[in-house]
């Protein structure tokens, strides 16, 4: 069987280790993503979501246990490895979508490429086939103030996606929006998961939402159960 996209062993975070104000968010996470599965991750606000999509997605370390990413255990190695698998392999979609203001649609899906070194005429041709995955064709030339929380959210996606990396990592990727945009922006990035065989950590407080991936799990006192 190959290995999980994915695999969190023993993780422990603390804050302020040491100090009187010590918090330990992270207890001992365990987690495996396969391939091609999304997972929802549900949490109470303040229970270490944020912390450990960051520890998953190698922008932060743990105090303790592993993070794998395609079978390459990243622990020990040096920053410039984790920030190849990184730039690589994963992909982010934040609550906001973070798009470069002053870029448009299709320029903010083709600099990652760009900055990966993809040749600009296939990092075009690509932003834009991904543009046309989520309806957005005729937004190329906008720029984000131009255009609608749902469809700025919708070219973050595309953003995420642009390196065609292994893992998503989302953290409330429709909790900015009112909840009928919300509904389809999120079938949108289902769609864009369910196409590109893409495996995901979806963190969300809708139950409804969560209910509409393969399996769910709940950060609780620091470790992850299912749902
Ligand atoms: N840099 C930091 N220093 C100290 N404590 C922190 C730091 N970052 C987060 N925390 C604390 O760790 C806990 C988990 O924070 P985190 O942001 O991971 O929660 P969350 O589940 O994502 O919350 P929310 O849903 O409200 O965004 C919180 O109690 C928070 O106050």
């Amino acid at each position: 069987m190959s290995d999980p996209v994915l695999r969190l062993s023993g993780i422990e975070k603390f804050y302020n280790r040491g100090k009187p104000n010590e918090v330990q968010v992270l207890r001992g996470a365990e987690l495996d993503v396969k391939r091609g599965e999304v997972v929802a991750l549900v949490a109470p606000s303040g229970a270490g979501k944020s912390t450990l999509l960051h520890i998953a997605g190698l922008l932060d370390t743990a105090d303790a246990g592993e993070v794998a990413i395609a079978g390459e255990v990243l622990g020990g190695k040096s920053d410039r490895r984790r920030t190849i698998v990184r730039r690589q392999e994963v992909g982010f979609v934040y609550q906001f979508h973070h798009l470069l203001p002053e870029f448009t649609a299709l320029e903010n899906i083709t600099l990652p490429q760009l900055a990966n070194g993809v040749p600009p005429k296939e990092a075009t041709a690509r932003a834009r086939d991904l543009l046309a995955s989520v309806e957005l064709e005729g937004r190329a030339a906008h720029r984000p103030a131009a255009m609608s929380g749902g469809e700025q959210q919708r070219v973050a996606f595309c953003r995420a996606m642009a390196n065609a990396p292994k893992l998503l990592l989302a953290d409330e990727p429709t909790g900015n929006l009112d909840p009928t945009t919300s509904d389809r922006v999120f079938g949108a990035l289902m769609t864009l998961v369910r196409e590109t065989g893409l495996s995901a950590l979806i963190a969300t407080h809708n139950l409804e939402l969560a209910g509409r991936m393969d399996r769910q799990v709940e950060l609780r006192e620091g470790q992850l159960v299912p749902l």
